[in-house]
């Protein structure tokens, strides 16, 4: 870093914007160049400090960790600074953008295997040398995978990375260097179970985790649930009853790819749900998956010549992330409320669905690769409990605690949910007194044909006892007469 400081100035003046060709959570990425620098280009990340939720240790903890490592396969800052309000980050620009954004543009149905197996082994040496240096990066996603047009792949985004040998503050106040993380960190979809649910914390599995989920991303175009945004989730989770497994056959329909039986297996052995039997990094690379894996040259050829650029690859990415959100609306009409306690892959298809506790006490823990039958939760049921899973959000209970001592929350915004919850209060109440009217309108009719038919009752009762009277009177009258 102190090395890259003296050659690129901090200065915003000396930069020239040229276009934005990314959004993150709390910022903008620009393409720009360097003016003093021979109009080098960059890339230059934007972190709104005002509306970041990192707090700003974190972002000292990405651009520290950035300037620390030297590996082939990990970015780079170049240097970073504040201007105004916002830290730029300026960092070398990547001009395929990332391998998000590459599948979203370009390969929506996910992208091919001897691809993939490319793309994977660069990030999986990225992971490995990190682990090596006691880091863990706890955001692997193809957003955070960078390419540039010469096949290199880097790994980036070190704004929730960790490291283990650093003292870790833990909710009570009190510091250690354990082995094992307890906080939240990470992005909702690719986060290790015992990332959201474990009580003991986690290590560097979670990271192999989140590597398998991000193959899946890359065969299928996105990851498992991915549909649902974490905050969408949980509020139609909260209004409706949701049904994962219509989400798996209505929206996966990517049962008819055929992926190899090593691709299958090695992506199985990275959603392991005890993250003991998930491979290390080093060992995963030596996996048959990577082994006769195709150079770079490959992927240049086959995915990277016919990308549009970047800019525009932003621009096509906006436009489908509007689209995507409008299908959503129609799909909430299908989705039930479920909980679910664990994952299940399923290496034949490649796909990982979400396992249902079978019991209503069941919500924690998890069987390896338990194949759970879908069960709904008994009508009448009330009482919606959302675990972090479910919810999206990745919060346990414990977790939620934990982050309010904290005081950090990672892909989750309290003040847009609680704002919203408000809102749902609100309209429930109105819901409650118009059911209320409607009781009152409905058993008050009620009441009136109850009176009506005691009068049409009475009326007959009086028709039965006249006529009885009648023939009685009739009856004396005949006896008279006779006597
Ligand atoms: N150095 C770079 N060169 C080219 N494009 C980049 C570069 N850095 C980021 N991008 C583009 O900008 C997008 C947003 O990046 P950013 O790191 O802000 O957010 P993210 O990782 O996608 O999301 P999050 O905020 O959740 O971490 C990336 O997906 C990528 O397409």
């Amino acid at each position: 870093m102190a090395r890259n400081k003296l050659e690129f100035p901090l200065d915003a003046e000396a930069y020239e914007i040229i276009c934005k060709i990314g959004v993150g959570v709390s910022a903008s990425v620009y393409k720009a160049v360097c003016i003093p620098m021979n109009s080098t280009v960059v890339a230059i990340k934007a972190i709104d400090l005002d509306q970041s939720r990192a707090d700003f240790d974190s972002l000292r903890r990405e651009t520290k960790t950035m300037s620390l490592l030297s590996h082939p396969n990990i970015l780079n800052a170049y240097c970073s600074f504040t201007v105004d309000r916002c830290l730029w980050v300026v960092m070398p620009f990547m001009s395929c953008g990332s391998l998000h954004s590459i599948v979203s543009s370009s390969f929506p149905e996910g992208l091919p295997e001897n691809c993939i197996s490319v793309f994977l082994k660069e990030t999986l040496n990225a992971i490995s040398y990190l682990h090596d240096q006691g880091h863990l990066h706890r955001d692997i996603k193809a957003g955070n995978i960078l390419v540039d047009s010469d096949g290199s792949v880097k790994l980036a985004d070190f704004g929730v990375s960790a490291s283990i040998y650093e003292p870790v503050t833990t909710s009570s106040g009190t510091t250690s260097s354990s082995l094992r993380l307890t906080d939240i960190a990470g992005t909702p979809y690719w986060m290790a179970p015992e990332v959201v649910h474990s009580h003991t914390g986690y290590g560097f599995k979670a990271d192999i985790w989140s590597f398998g989920i991000t193959a899946l991303e890359l065969a299928h175009g996105r990851p498992p649930l991915s549909h649902l945004p974490p905050l969408k989730s949980l509020l139609m989770k909260i209004t409706k009853r949701f049904h994962f497994a219509d989400y798996e056959i209505n929206k996966s329909g990517c049962g008819k790819k055929k992926f190899s039986k090593a691709f299958r297996e090695m992506v199985g052995l990275c959603l392991e749900q005890d993250p003991a039997k998930r491979p290390s990094a080093e060992k995963l690379l030596k996996h048959p998956f990577f082994r006769n894996c195709k150079g770079v040259d490959f992927v240049v050829k086959n995915v990277l010549h016919g990308l549009s650029n970047t800019e525009h690859m932003f621009i096509e990415s906006q436009v489908l992330i509007k689209g995507v959100e409008d299908d959503e609306e129609d799909d909430e009409e299908i989705v039930k409320n479920r909980r679910i306690s664990g994952w299940n892959f399923r290496e034949d298809d490649l796909q990982l669905s979400p396992v249902f506790p079978t019991t209503e006490s069941d919500t924690s823990e998890f069987s390896p690769r338990e194949v759970d039958p879908v069960q709904d939760k008994p009508e009448g049921d009330d009482n919606v409990v959302l675990t972090g899973s479910e919810t999206g959000l990745g919060l346990s209970d414990r977790n939620e605690e934990a982050k309010e001592q904290e005081g950090e929350v990672c892909g989750f915004d309290r003040d847009l949910v609680l704002e919203k919850l408000n809102l749902l209060k609100k309209s429930l109440e109105h819901q409650r007194a118009r059911v209320l009217v409607i009781i009152e309108a409905l058993s008050g009719e009620k009441e009136e044909r109850n009176r009506e038919e005691e009068l049409l009752e009475m009326v007959e009762k009086l028709k039965i006892e006249l006529e009885a009277e009648k023939m009685k009177t009739l009856r004396a009258e005949k006896e008279s007469v006779l006597s």
